[in-house]
């Protein structure tokens, strides 16, 4: 689940953005829809712990993030949030099955080859395992990017413009993916866009537009 009231982010000397008020259920999809610019990617790092609110209540998953540590937040973040980036970060040193292990590594779990070889084959990549990133397409790139993400069976999935550089059978198969993903971990879905394909693909999601609402004044307005 993910609840937020009143939610407002201000990056230094720039007026804060504010954010309507969302409620969506454990296991359901949610559509961050906004222009360039209008703070889809703030609101991600806020739902994934990375910041902390300037006003404002977010609740992602049982967790008050409100007023989380940032050590409390690392913690939380690994157990709780799988994060599928526009920019997909693999390492071009590791293999596709290296990348996977080496995420279960970072989030200070045992190693699980079990685990690793299950994601393989839910994401249709054991014949991948053994390449590196830069012998991937880019739909391939993404998959594996994907199968990190779930690997820790996380609460929530974030997804930051998965479509933008995919031709409409790829971005098809891509947010296909990413819902039996999240059905796999009864994960809540969520999907930052501003790609209309998106929206026709998922008609029943919840849907947030993030607009241009700023607060020049975040003192004043508390
Ligand atoms: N580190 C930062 N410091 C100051 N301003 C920032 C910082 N990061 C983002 N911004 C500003 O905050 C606003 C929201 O940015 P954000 O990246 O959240 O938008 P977005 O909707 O994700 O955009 P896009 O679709 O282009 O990725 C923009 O005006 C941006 O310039």
């Amino acid at each position: 689940m993910i609840r937020t009231t009143g939610l407002a982010y201000g990056y230094a000397q720039a007026p804060a953005i504010s954010f309507p008020d969302i409620d969506v259920a454990q296991g359901g999809v949610l559509l961050l829809k906004g222009p360039s610019g209008a703070g889809k990617s703030t609101w991600l790092a806020l739902a994934a712990g990375l910041l902390r609110p300037s006003r404002g209540q977010i609740e992602v998953a049982g967790q008050d993030l409100t007023a989380l540590k940032k050590v409390a937040a690392d913690a939380w973040r690994a157990g709780a949030i799988g994060f599928l980036p526009q920019k997909l970060h693999l390492s071009e040193a590791l293999t596709v099955a290296g990348n996977l292990a080496m995420a279960q590594w970072a989030a200070g779990v045992p190693d699980d080859p079990n685990a690793v070889q299950r994601t393989l084959e839910a994401l249709d990549l054991v014949a991948l395992a053994g390449r590196k990133p830069r012998q991937l397409s880019g739909g391939q790139a993404q998959r594996v990017a994907l199968a990190r993400a779930v690997l820790l069976q996380p609460k929530v999935i974030l997804a930051d413009e998965p479509t933008a550089s995919l031709d409409d059978a790829a971005a098809q198969a891509a947010l296909q993916l990413l819902q039996a993903s999240a059905e796999r971990c009864q994960a809540t879905l969520v999907i930052a866009t501003h790609d209309a394909r998106v929206a026709a693909a998922l008609p029943r999601a919840t849907t947030c537009q993030i607009g241009s609402q700023r607060i020049f004044n975040l003192q004043e307005a508390l």
